[in-house]
Protein backbone atom coordinates (compact mmCIF):
# COMPACT_ATOMS: atom_id res chain seq x y z
CA UNK A 1 0.00 0.00 0.00
CA UNK A 2 1.57 3.51 -1.31
CA UNK A 3 -0.72 5.43 2.08
CA UNK A 4 -3.81 6.34 3.25
CA UNK A 5 -5.76 8.88 2.76
CA UNK A 6 -8.87 9.46 4.64
CA UNK A 7 -11.96 11.89 3.19
CA UNK A 8 -14.54 13.69 4.92
CA UNK A 9 -17.95 13.90 2.80
CA UNK A 10 -20.39 16.45 2.86
CA UNK A 11 -18.85 19.78 1.39
CA UNK A 12 -15.27 17.53 0.59
CA UNK A 13 -16.48 15.21 -1.77
CA UNK A 14 -20.01 15.92 -1.81
CA UNK A 15 -21.96 18.91 -2.40
CA UNK A 16 -25.26 17.47 0.15
CA UNK A 17 -26.18 21.00 0.91
CA UNK A 18 -29.19 21.19 -1.23
CA UNK A 19 -30.49 17.88 0.10
CA UNK A 20 -29.64 19.14 3.72
CA UNK A 21 -31.63 22.28 3.34
CA UNK A 22 -34.48 20.78 1.40
CA UNK A 23 -34.99 18.06 4.22
CA UNK A 24 -34.56 20.45 6.98
CA UNK A 25 -36.91 22.78 5.29
CA UNK A 26 -39.69 20.15 4.88
CA UNK A 27 -39.55 19.68 8.96
CA UNK A 28 -40.58 22.99 9.02
CA UNK A 29 -43.29 23.11 6.50
CA UNK A 30 -44.87 19.74 8.05
CA UNK A 31 -45.04 21.80 11.23
CA UNK A 32 -46.46 25.33 10.12
CA UNK A 33 -43.07 26.94 10.45
CA UNK A 34 -41.08 29.44 7.80
CA UNK A 35 -38.14 27.99 5.89
CA UNK A 36 -34.76 28.70 6.28
CA UNK A 37 -32.49 29.96 3.50
CA UNK A 38 -30.14 27.90 1.57
CA UNK A 39 -26.96 29.77 3.23
CA UNK A 40 -28.37 29.62 6.77
CA UNK A 41 -28.48 25.32 6.53
CA UNK A 42 -25.46 25.17 4.59
CA UNK A 43 -23.79 26.99 7.76
CA UNK A 44 -25.27 24.69 10.06
CA UNK A 45 -23.29 21.16 8.29
CA UNK A 46 -20.18 19.94 9.80
CA UNK A 47 -20.50 18.63 13.75
CA UNK A 48 -23.30 16.02 12.97
CA UNK A 49 -27.41 15.82 12.44
CA UNK A 50 -28.22 16.70 16.70
CA UNK A 51 -25.59 19.65 16.07
CA UNK A 52 -27.79 20.72 13.09
CA UNK A 53 -31.23 20.30 14.90
CA UNK A 54 -30.18 22.54 17.99
CA UNK A 55 -29.39 25.18 15.10
CA UNK A 56 -32.46 24.66 12.99
CA UNK A 57 -34.67 24.93 15.89
CA UNK A 58 -32.60 27.87 16.89
CA UNK A 59 -32.93 29.43 13.82
CA UNK A 60 -37.10 29.14 13.89
CA UNK A 61 -37.54 30.75 17.53
CA UNK A 62 -38.19 27.57 19.27
CA UNK A 63 -35.78 25.56 22.17
CA UNK A 64 -33.36 23.73 20.93
CA UNK A 65 -33.05 21.98 24.71
CA UNK A 66 -36.74 21.21 24.79
CA UNK A 67 -38.70 17.89 23.50
CA UNK A 68 -38.47 19.19 19.64
CA UNK A 69 -35.09 18.29 19.01
CA UNK A 70 -35.46 14.56 20.03
CA UNK A 71 -38.66 15.08 17.80
CA UNK A 72 -36.35 16.99 14.76
CA UNK A 73 -33.63 14.46 15.05
CA UNK A 74 -36.03 11.32 14.51
CA UNK A 75 -37.97 12.99 11.98
CA UNK A 76 -34.63 14.50 10.09
CA UNK A 77 -32.95 11.52 10.48
CA UNK A 78 -35.75 9.11 8.80
CA UNK A 79 -35.87 11.29 5.86
CA UNK A 80 -32.10 11.80 5.22
CA UNK A 81 -31.61 7.99 4.02
CA UNK A 82 -33.53 9.24 0.83
CA UNK A 83 -32.05 12.42 0.56
CA UNK A 84 -29.98 12.39 -1.98
CA UNK A 85 -31.65 13.51 -5.47
CA UNK A 86 -29.95 16.88 -5.09
CA UNK A 87 -26.24 16.08 -4.03
CA UNK A 88 -24.09 15.44 -6.47
CA UNK A 89 -19.88 15.31 -6.47
CA UNK A 90 -17.51 18.04 -6.71
CA UNK A 91 -15.98 18.87 -10.09
CA UNK A 92 -13.15 16.01 -10.65
CA UNK A 93 -13.62 13.82 -7.58
CA UNK A 94 -14.17 10.96 -9.47
CA UNK A 95 -10.76 10.64 -11.84
CA UNK A 96 -9.26 12.34 -8.56
CA UNK A 97 -10.57 8.88 -6.85
CA UNK A 98 -9.67 6.77 -9.70
CA UNK A 99 -6.16 8.08 -9.80
CA UNK A 100 -5.26 7.62 -5.96
CA UNK A 101 -6.79 4.35 -5.85
CA UNK A 102 -4.88 3.71 -8.76
CA UNK A 103 -1.53 4.54 -7.40
CA UNK A 104 -2.27 2.31 -5.07
CA UNK A 105 -3.52 3.99 -1.83
CA UNK A 106 -6.34 2.83 0.61
CA UNK A 107 -9.22 5.50 0.74
CA UNK A 108 -11.62 5.98 3.79
CA UNK A 109 -14.30 8.07 4.89
CA UNK A 110 -14.78 9.70 7.85
CA UNK A 111 -17.55 12.25 8.08
CA UNK A 112 -20.23 13.09 11.22
CA UNK A 113 -23.00 12.01 8.81
CA UNK A 114 -24.73 9.34 10.06
CA UNK A 115 -23.18 5.99 8.49
CA UNK A 116 -27.22 4.99 7.39
CA UNK A 117 -27.17 7.81 4.80
CA UNK A 118 -23.97 8.16 4.06
CA UNK A 119 -23.50 5.03 2.50
CA UNK A 120 -27.11 5.64 0.84
CA UNK A 121 -25.25 8.31 -1.02
CA UNK A 122 -22.06 7.28 -1.54
CA UNK A 123 -24.29 4.13 -3.33
CA UNK A 124 -26.27 6.97 -5.16
CA UNK A 125 -23.34 8.64 -6.80
CA UNK A 126 -21.45 5.27 -7.19
CA UNK A 127 -18.15 6.47 -4.87
CA UNK A 128 -18.87 3.26 -2.27
CA UNK A 129 -17.07 1.15 -4.67
CA UNK A 130 -13.75 3.50 -3.82
CA UNK A 131 -13.43 3.24 -0.16
CA UNK A 132 -12.01 0.13 2.02
CA UNK A 133 -13.57 1.95 5.31
CA UNK A 134 -16.71 4.28 5.98
CA UNK A 135 -17.42 5.66 9.76
CA UNK A 136 -19.84 7.72 10.30
CA UNK A 137 -20.93 10.47 13.14
CA UNK A 138 -22.99 7.34 14.92
CA UNK A 139 -20.22 4.26 14.29
CA UNK A 140 -18.64 6.00 17.96
CA UNK A 141 -20.04 7.39 20.69
CA UNK A 142 -17.75 10.18 20.01
CA UNK A 143 -17.80 12.42 16.35
CA UNK A 144 -15.58 14.68 14.80
CA UNK A 145 -13.45 16.90 15.79
CA UNK A 146 -12.36 14.15 18.64
CA UNK A 147 -9.75 12.39 16.95
CA UNK A 148 -11.27 8.88 17.77
CA UNK A 149 -13.26 7.93 14.61
CA UNK A 150 -10.44 9.52 12.06
CA UNK A 151 -7.80 7.10 13.83
CA UNK A 152 -10.23 4.31 13.60
CA UNK A 153 -11.15 4.91 10.18
CA UNK A 154 -6.99 4.64 9.11
CA UNK A 155 -6.55 1.34 11.83
CA UNK A 156 -9.69 -0.26 9.43
CA UNK A 157 -7.69 0.80 6.53
CA UNK A 158 -4.59 -0.93 8.31
CA UNK A 159 -3.02 2.31 7.25
CA UNK A 160 -0.04 3.94 9.57
CA UNK A 161 0.27 7.52 10.60
CA UNK A 162 3.49 8.49 9.07
CA UNK A 163 1.66 7.61 5.60
CA UNK A 164 -1.74 9.34 6.03
CA UNK A 165 -3.72 12.25 5.35
CA UNK A 166 -6.72 13.48 5.93
CA UNK A 167 -8.64 15.88 3.96
CA UNK A 168 -11.55 17.74 4.92
CA UNK A 169 -13.11 20.78 4.06
CA UNK A 170 -14.03 22.82 7.12
CA UNK A 171 -13.20 24.13 11.12
CA UNK A 172 -13.89 20.69 12.45
CA UNK A 173 -11.98 18.44 9.68
CA UNK A 174 -8.96 20.80 10.50
CA UNK A 175 -9.45 20.76 14.57
CA UNK A 176 -10.27 16.86 14.11
CA UNK A 177 -6.58 16.36 12.10
CA UNK A 178 -4.71 18.90 14.58
CA UNK A 179 -5.90 16.70 17.50
CA UNK A 180 -5.18 13.09 15.58
CA UNK A 181 -1.84 14.89 14.80
CA UNK A 182 -2.25 13.97 11.03
CA UNK A 183 -1.15 16.16 8.01
CA UNK A 184 -4.45 17.95 6.78
CA UNK A 185 -5.39 18.83 3.24
CA UNK A 186 -8.35 21.31 2.88
CA UNK A 187 -10.22 21.70 -0.21
CA UNK A 188 -11.43 25.36 -0.39
CA UNK A 189 -14.83 24.89 -1.65
CA UNK A 190 -17.11 23.10 0.96
CA UNK A 191 -19.12 24.89 4.02
CA UNK A 192 -16.18 26.62 5.83
CA UNK A 193 -17.00 30.06 7.33
CA UNK A 194 -13.29 30.70 8.40
CA UNK A 195 -10.70 32.04 6.13
CA UNK A 196 -8.63 29.39 4.87
CA UNK A 197 -5.42 31.22 6.54
CA UNK A 198 -7.05 31.00 10.41
CA UNK A 199 -7.03 27.21 10.04
CA UNK A 200 -4.28 24.64 10.59
CA UNK A 201 -3.55 22.77 7.49
CA UNK A 202 -1.04 21.36 5.33
CA UNK A 203 -2.20 22.41 2.14
CA UNK A 204 -5.12 23.75 0.73
CA UNK A 205 -6.47 22.89 -2.80
CA UNK A 206 -9.84 24.42 -4.57
CA UNK A 207 -9.64 21.84 -7.81
CA UNK A 208 -9.50 18.34 -7.48
CA UNK A 209 -7.59 18.02 -10.23
CA UNK A 210 -4.59 18.62 -8.26
CA UNK A 211 -5.26 16.07 -5.41
CA UNK A 212 -2.83 13.17 -6.86
CA UNK A 213 -0.04 15.59 -7.24
CA UNK A 214 -0.43 16.74 -4.04
CA UNK A 215 -0.74 13.28 -1.95
CA UNK A 216 2.24 12.49 -4.05
CA UNK A 217 4.34 15.62 -2.52
CA UNK A 218 3.28 14.79 1.03
CA UNK A 219 3.68 10.99 0.74
CA UNK A 220 6.75 10.41 -1.18
CA UNK A 221 7.64 6.83 -2.49
CA UNK A 222 8.97 4.43 -0.01
CA UNK A 223 12.67 4.53 -0.69
O1 LIG B 1 -23.30 15.67 8.90
C1 LIG B 1 -22.64 16.71 9.01
O2 LIG B 1 -22.92 17.61 9.81
C2 LIG B 1 -21.43 16.94 8.14
O3 LIG B 1 -20.76 15.87 7.69
P1 LIG B 1 -19.20 15.93 7.24
O4 LIG B 1 -18.47 15.49 8.48
O5 LIG B 1 -19.17 14.91 6.12
O6 LIG B 1 -18.84 17.30 6.78
MG1 LIG C 1 -17.47 18.54 5.69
Amino acid sequence: MRGTIVFDLDGTLIDSAPDIHAASNALLVEDGLPELTFEQVKSFIGKGVPHLVTRVLEASGLDPAGPKHAEFVHRFEARYETAVGLTVTYPGVVPALEALAGAGFALGICTNKPVGPTRAVLDHLDLTRFFGAILGGDSLTVRKPDPAPLHATVAALGGSAERTLYVGDSEVDAETARRAALPFLIYTEGYRKTPVADLPHTAAFSDFADLPALVAHHTPPRP
